[in-house]
């Protein structure tokens, strides 16, 4: 199966653009690693945030957790169980984090929403589903006229988990445990700027622990007004 049959959506070349820079840049640095498939653009970090930043995020998502929520207000409330923070981009503990992450990848940080804190106990999931958001949902309209298509998501674990809550991309093969520090990112289109069918993935049940994350979604456009 190729990429190019795997499309989802229209074409674009800011999401093109933003398809190979990034990638390009992401193959420069020598502390990236790109995941083991031709299926879609997936790349690890290691050691991107030390201990004590992590520490830092999970006190913060630990004070503002509420429950997380669905675009599409789809009444399955077990798609996703988890809890999540919006974090305040601009506080002096958010704000190198964020631009850090925007650096990494070579993307504007005004293209990046705001970044958010998840935290899944034991049963918690998210359950299989894109980032990018789908032209046929009643959604679509709405959720870009900020920013318009996601195009790269970047999510970094905070902790250690005991057991589960691994991120899967059933579809890719690729299936990454959660390790304290470890920054994953990925990109949601295809190299002509397509939604990727093929980056399906799925927060998998914590069965033992508690898993803590951030995650930032980049727009292909600017997200921050002005
Ligand atoms: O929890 C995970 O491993 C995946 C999270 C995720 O897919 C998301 O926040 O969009
Ligand atoms: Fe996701």
């Amino acid at each position: 199966m190729t990429t190019a049959t795997r499309k989802a959506g229209s074409a674009s070349p800011a999401r093109h653009a933003a398809g190979k820079h990034v990638a390009e840049r992401l193959a420069a640095n020598p502390a990236i690693k790109r995941a083991n498939t031709d299926a879609a653009q997936i790349y690890q970090h290691r050691d991107f945030l030390s201990g004590a930043q992590c520490a830092a995020l999970i006190r913060m998502i630990d004070a503002n957790r509420r429950p997380s929520t669905l675009l599409s207000g789809k009444p399955d409330t077990q798609f996703r169980t988890s809890e999540s923070c919006d974090m305040d981009r601009w506080s002096p503990d958010v704000r190198p984090t964020d631009e850090a992450i925007a650096a990494l990848l070579g993307i504007e940080p005004s293209h990046g929403e705001t970044m958010q804190g998840q935290r899944y106990a034991p049963g918690q999931h998210f359950r299989a589903h894109h980032d990018y958001f789908h032209e046929a949902e009643s959604y679509y309209a709405e959720v870009t006229q900020a920013g318009g298509q996601r195009t790269w998501t970047a999510m970094i674990y905070l902790n250690e988990v005991e057991e589960g809550g691994a991120t899967w991309f059933p579809q890719a093969g690729i299936r990454v445990a959660p390790r304290r520090g470890l920054l994953l990112a990925w990109n949601n289109m295809n190299p002509d700027g397509s939604p990727n069918l093929a980056t399906l993935h799925e927060g998998m049940p914590v069965v033992r622990g508690t898993k803590y994350i951030v995650t930032k979604w980049f727009r292909e456009r600017n997200w921050l007004r002005d």
